[in-house]
């Protein structure tokens, strides 16, 4: 994935390469370059304007043996670059050049001072300030029109195969828009099936509705596995509930002071309000000011549980209005803190007096509520929605529809969107993968400076975010799974095959004593090789050896080569210099 981000950087650096000498200073060619494609401005940038950079000529040559300390230079940016240049020549006392100008003084020979101020000439002009780095690259035709639309961090405005479940939270939502709690909401779903979009585009929906028909109803969201202890997510949710509340009284303030002046010119300005003298208003204005004075902002950590709590309680009860507390990735939160949060939140409309509360809960993990207090269970789901995975057709549809956006008109072959959609069906319908497959072939395409994404760059995609995946995985691997890991790749470099427990365990051994790290269990390794094996590195396959009982066997599931690098990489494991020598053949395993 870092990969990709760089790529978009090296795109959007090239484009600002071109903008920054599309900037104000008149000189530059560019400069009436406003509109046009990139392309359009690559070719620019390329042939350059040669009328522009005749005139530059000649500026120079009238210029004539100008002094480098002269302040006379008629472009502000290199101007500036070459006073910086003349500044350090001066100190520095060697220019590049290689003259001592602090040894000629002003005086300096002016042939040369030349010499010098040549190099700072040809940075004059654009056309020979850049050394091409960027030009090829922005060649040919633009194949994304806008990538961010494939991005994961947007939200799109249509979601194609999600109306069912949209109408479900809908219906089960409207409530909230009546004055009354909604039901909590239990969303569950694989990674990737469109939970956290559907809840985002509800929840936009019901935040603006409220406001056209002046209901008050906020959503409030929070990622758990971001904000994953009950301290955190209470005071994350009290410090947005006292910043609302610190504006809605700012608004209400400004109101009633401009009231209250209204009311001191004419008395008849509050007949149409609550309040029936100037006092009143007053009275309200300063209970205003005392209750904004007593809201107190949560900090991050240090205060008692009990006290954050009633923080967020108070907050939210301030005045009337119902809040829906969307927490993406529950399980999470569940798993690193227990159900206490759950416990705490779901009891809270009992005691609220102005407001309710209302939970939804989105998870891909289907089991999570077996870990639940039954109450909390039985409060939690009381409505729960199930977002089945895609399908190859539905994947397509959805690639569909952000491709017209994101990719140039023409810039897709025929076979790429269904391919794409093939490969994320197969792995559990999953709509991040397949928009990931779509974008990273889209940048592959752009990488060739081809002018169209066809099924090899879909293909060399899938194998790119396969490895980065395993990459990652392996990168993160506790320094004990490493070498486990190390053992299982050295053993198959050693052309041994179908690889036995034991056999990875002398080797492990000698790894651990190499690069003198304590050494686990035979048992202890036998798990990491069942934990590398739910990773889906290695595969691990118990088989009977009849009267010898029974065995793994072990294989590397992926790249060899890829992966040993970036377990060397671990600084603790490149001490591991020559390990040809540990590597005992299955002979000699056998037999001891
Ligand atoms: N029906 C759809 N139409 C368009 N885009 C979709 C659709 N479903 C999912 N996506 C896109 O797929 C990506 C993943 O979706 P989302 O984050 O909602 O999945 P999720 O089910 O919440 O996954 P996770 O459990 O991993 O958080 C997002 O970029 C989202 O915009």
């Amino acid at each position: 994935m870092n990969g990709d981000d760089t790529d978009q950087d090296t795109t959007l650096d090239s484009q600002r390469f071109v903008d920054g000498s599309d900037g104000d200073d008149e000189q530059l060619p560019p400069s009436t370059d406003e509109g046009g494609t990139q392309s359009d401005r690559a070719a620019k940038g390329q042939s350059g304007d040669r009328e522009e950079s005749a005139i530059r000529e000649s500026d120079e040559s009238t210029a004539g043996n100008r002094n480098p300390t002269d302040d006379d230079h008629s472009d502000p940016e290199t101007a500036n670059a070459a006073d910086t240049d003349s500044v350090s020549t001066v100190r520095g006392g060697v220019g590049s050049a290689g003259v001592d100008f602090d040894a000629e003084g002003d005086d300096a020979d002016s042939s040369v001072l030349d010499d010098v101020m040549l190099d700072d000439v040809g940075s004059e002009d654009p056309e020979e300030a850049s050394q091409g780095l960027f030009d090829d690259l922005l060649a040919g035709d633009p194949i994304f029109e806008n990538k961010e639309v494939l991005r994961p961090s947007y939200t799109p405005r249509k979601l194609p195969h999600r109306e069912e479940q949209i109408n479900n939270m809908a219906t089960i939502l409207v409530t909230a828009l009546r004055g009354d709690s909604p039901s909590n909401i239990l969303i569950y779903g694989k990674t990737g099936t469109g939970k956290t979009a559907s809840a985002k585009f509800v929840s936009t929906e019901l935040e603006s509705t409220s406001q056209k028909y002046e209901v008050p109803c906020e959503v409030e969201y929070i990622n758990c596995e971001v904000t994953d202890t009950q301290y955190r997510v209470l005071a994350q949710l009290a410090n947005k509930f006292v910043e609302k509340n610190e504006a809605v009284i700012d608004e209400e303030l400004d109101d009633l002071e401009s009231l209250r002046e209204r009311a001191r010119e004419t008395p008849t300005a509050l007949a149409e309000t609550e309040y029936d003298s100037v006092a009143a208003v007053e009275d309200r204005i300063e209970q205003l000011e005392e209750d904004r004075e007593s809201f107190e902002q949560v900090p991050m950590t240090g205060w008692p549980t009990d006290r954050v709590y009633s923080t967020f309680f108070d907050a939210v009860d301030y005045h009337e209005r119902v809040v829906v507390i969307m927490l993406d990735e529950i399980d999470k939160l569940v798993e690193k803190s227990g159900d206490d949060t759950l416990y705490n939140l779901s009891r809270m409309n009992s005691e609220l007096e102005r407001s309710r509360v209302s939970i939804m809960g989105i998870s891909n993990d289907l089991k999570f509520t077996d870990f639940l207090d039954p109450r909390v269970k039985s409060s939690l789901g009381e409505e729960e929605i199930v977002f089945p995975p895609y399908d190859a057709n539905q994947l397509r549809d959805i690639l569909e529809h952000r491709a017209e956006v994101a990719f140039e008109g023409d810039a897709l072959t025929d076979d790429v969107i269904p391919l794409c959609a093939a490969f994320a069906a197969q792995e559990h319908g999953d709509a991040r993968r397949a928009l990931d497959l779509l974008r990273t072939a889209g940048e592959l395409a752009e990488r060739d400076q081809t002018d169209d994404v066809d099924e090899d760059h879909v293909r060399k995609a899938q194998e790119k975010i396969e490895l980065d995946r395993v990459v990652e995985v392996v990168r993160t691997l506790p320094t004990q799974s490493k070498l486990v890991l190390f053992a299982i790749i050295m053993l198959e470099k050693n052309g041994v095959h179908n690889i036995n427990t034991g056999e990875v365990y002398n080797v492990y051994q000698r790894l651990c004593e190499e690069i003198d790290v304590d050494t686990l269990t035979q048992r202890r390794v036998t798990d990491l090789i069942s934990e590398l094996d739910m990773l889906g590195i290695v595969n691990a396959v118990v088989v009977s050896k009849g009267r010898y009982g029974r065995t793994k066997e072990i294989s590397l599931s992926v790249p060899i080569d890829e992966t040993e690098a970036v377990l060397l990489s671990d600084s603790r494991l490149s001490d591991i210099e020559d390990t040809q020598p540990f590597v005992q053949t299955r002979f000699d395993n056998d037999s001891s």
